[in-house]
């Protein structure tokens, strides 16, 4: 498959990367990158061999947000009908497995909001974030009022979106937005390790983990430990939990279920 605004590769046979690839504009999201975006994530879903996926931009921008230009003349006829944002924003959810974001420079509007949609973020120490919306007259629009309150806090949240400030790695670490940072120079190495580390475990129990942690943010305290403990219980009837257990009871390295 070619694509036009980002580029695809696979390391390992195991870890399935998509750049962003609109530098000249920061990266900047218009409606073919999305869709390519999606196509190339639920392509690397669909492949059993592949384990985890890594969304990464360029030094200076992971992605400067949606496309102004392109947004500049839409009408609400226009968004509304065209189902912006719903149509193929979304598609990022619905991979069952682990997408981390490595972000260096721009994370902002969309790009913040692209980012918030993966599973966790890796920052580059040049990182920063940010919902400028409300400088453009328009407010978050896929997800960044309210994945950043349940991310960061409220309070940080709305000054956020309210002033339209940015906020560095080290202060996105801090707040719990980012879950890593390190120099520019690692970043790659440091997301791959992760996704390396990742892909190696059992598929099932990745797969199952994500879901189980992601439906933290959909349903009650109760209701939560519910469906996590049922997960738990139903991974007793797979032969990773069987090898997982029985490689560490007769101290060998496991060899788990991949696809
Ligand atoms: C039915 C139709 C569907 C269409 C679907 C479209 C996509 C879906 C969108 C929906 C997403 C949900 C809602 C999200 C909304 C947003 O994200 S709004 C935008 C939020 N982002 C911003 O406001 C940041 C804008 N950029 C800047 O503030 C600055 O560029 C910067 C990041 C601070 C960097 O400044 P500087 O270093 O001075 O570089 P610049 O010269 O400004 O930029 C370099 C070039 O990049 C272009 N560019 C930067 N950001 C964008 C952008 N968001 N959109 C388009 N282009 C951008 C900039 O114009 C420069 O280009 P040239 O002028 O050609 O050099």
């Amino acid at each position: 498959m070619s694509y036009e605004n980002i580029e695809v590769r696979t390391e390992a046979g195991k870890v399935g990367i998509v750049t962003l690839n609109r530098p000249k504009a920061l990266n900047a999201l218009n409606d073919a990158l999305m869709t390519e975006l999606g196509d190339a994530l639920k392509a690397f879903d669909a492949d059993p061999a592949i384990g985890c996926m890594i969304v990464t931009g360029s030094e200076r921008a992971f992605a400067a947000g949606a496309d102004i230009g392109a947004m500049a003349q839409y009408s609400f006829v226009d968004v509304y009908k065209g189902d912006y944002i719903t149509r193929n924003w979304e598609t990022i959810r619905s991979v069952r497995k682990p997408v981390i974001a490595a972000v260096s420079g721009f994370a902002l509007g969309g790009g913040c909001e692209l980012a918030m949609m993966c599973d966790f973020i890796i920052a580059a120490d040049n990182a920063k974030f940010g919902q400028p919306e409300i400088k453009l007259g328009v407010i978050p629009g896929a997800g960044g009022t309210q994945r950043l309150p349940r991310a960061v806090g409220k309070s940080k949240a709305m000054d956020m979106a309210l002033t339209g400030r940015m906020m560095d790695a080290a202060e996105a670490e801090r707040a719990g937005l980012v879950s890593r940072v390190v120099p520019f120079d690692k970043l790659a190495d440091e997301a791959l390790g992760a996704a390396l580390q990742i892909a190696d475990f059992s598929q099932i129990a990745v797969m199952a983990a994500k879901e189980s942690v992601n439906r933290a943010f959909e349903s009650g305290l109760s209701d939560g430990v519910m469906f996590e403990r049922r997960l738990f219980h139903a991974l007793f009837a797979t032969a990773d939990q069987k090898e997982g257990m029985d490689a560490f009871v007769n101290k060998r390295k496991p060899a788990f279920t991949h696809g």
